[in-house]
């Protein structure tokens, strides 16, 4: 059984950041396989990792849409072609870019080929990791995998704040987080206002931990270089590091 953390938050806030700091950790501390699932349509985490990425779980299923099967191949065998082609290997983790949403009209054979892919696909690896829109869309329809830790990230703001408790409430309402959710306030200027620790509490939110706003984190995806190349003693890295070892098991 694979171990499987999902983030989420609203947009900006370094969600794909976080993520990505977040596989580097695993495969140095862990030293085992990770299965990184980019499932934001909106987010870049093969940037962040410096990784090129040649296909998508999406352009997958609107080929099978448009019929482009080729003759005498199973559905079953041409998603499944498709989508070991989509993942992209790197030393230590793997990555499955989902793309964009469906479009128009669902195709539920090509969705349920893609779940038990996933499925088995997932079970290949004691951790999985998935960057997630805020609409939790293919948590909820894609998988029927259980969330093991909810990393909700927030920056220091009302509105982020706002649709971390939102999504902390939709998760609980699709039944998705088997383990627990918790929250990190990244991009801070200091320590967390008594206002924001007031939501937090009000919404039963435990806070894990804060990560400072830190120029070379900024800098780093400015210039198009991966987040992961900061070097480990880097504020901001050694504070996620550190909410890291505290809420992983
Ligand atoms: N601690 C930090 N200090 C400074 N800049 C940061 C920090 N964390 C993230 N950033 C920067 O904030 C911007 C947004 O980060 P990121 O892309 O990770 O956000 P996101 O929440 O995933 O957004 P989206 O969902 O829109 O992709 C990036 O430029 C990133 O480098």
């Amino acid at each position: 059984m694979s171990y499987t953390i999902a983030l989420a938050g609203k947009g900006g806030t370094g969600k794909t950041t976080v993520a990505g700091l977040l596989i580097k950790y695993l495969v140095q501390k862990h030293k085992t396989p990770v299965l990184a699932v980019d499932a934001d349509a909106n987010a870049n985490l093969n940037e962040v990792l410096g990784l090129e990425v040649h296909d998508t779980v999406g352009n997958a299923r609107e080929d099978m849409k448009k019929g482009k099967v080729p003759d005498g191949m199973t559905k079953d065998v041409f998603m499944s072609m498709r989508l070991e082609e989509a993942i992209a290997e790197e030393d230590g983790y793997d990555l499955l870019v989902m793309g964009q949403p469906e479009g128009s009209g669902c195709y539920c054979a090509a969705n349920s080929i893609l779940v038990g892919f996933l499925e088995k696909l997932a079970a290949n690896y004691p951790y999985v990791v998935m960057d997630n829109e805020a609409g939790m869309e293919h948590i909820s329809r894609l998988t029927t995998r259980n969330v093991d830790v909810l990393l909700l990230v927030t920056d220091a703001s009302r509105r982020g704040l706002q649709a971390a408790v939102r999504i902390h409430q939709l998760a609980g309402e699709l039944n998705i987080v088997a383990g627990r959710s918790c929250l990190i306030m990244n991009q801070a200027k200091g320590a967390p206002d008594a206002a924001a620790l007031e939501i937090i509490r009000d919404a039963g939110l435990t806070l894990a931990g804060v990560i400072q706003e830190d120029d070379t984190v900024y800098e780093y995806d400015l210039n198009g270089r991966p987040t992961v190349e900061i070097p480990e003693d880097n504020p901001a890295v050694r504070a996620a590091y550190e909410i890291f070892e505290k809420i992983i098991d």
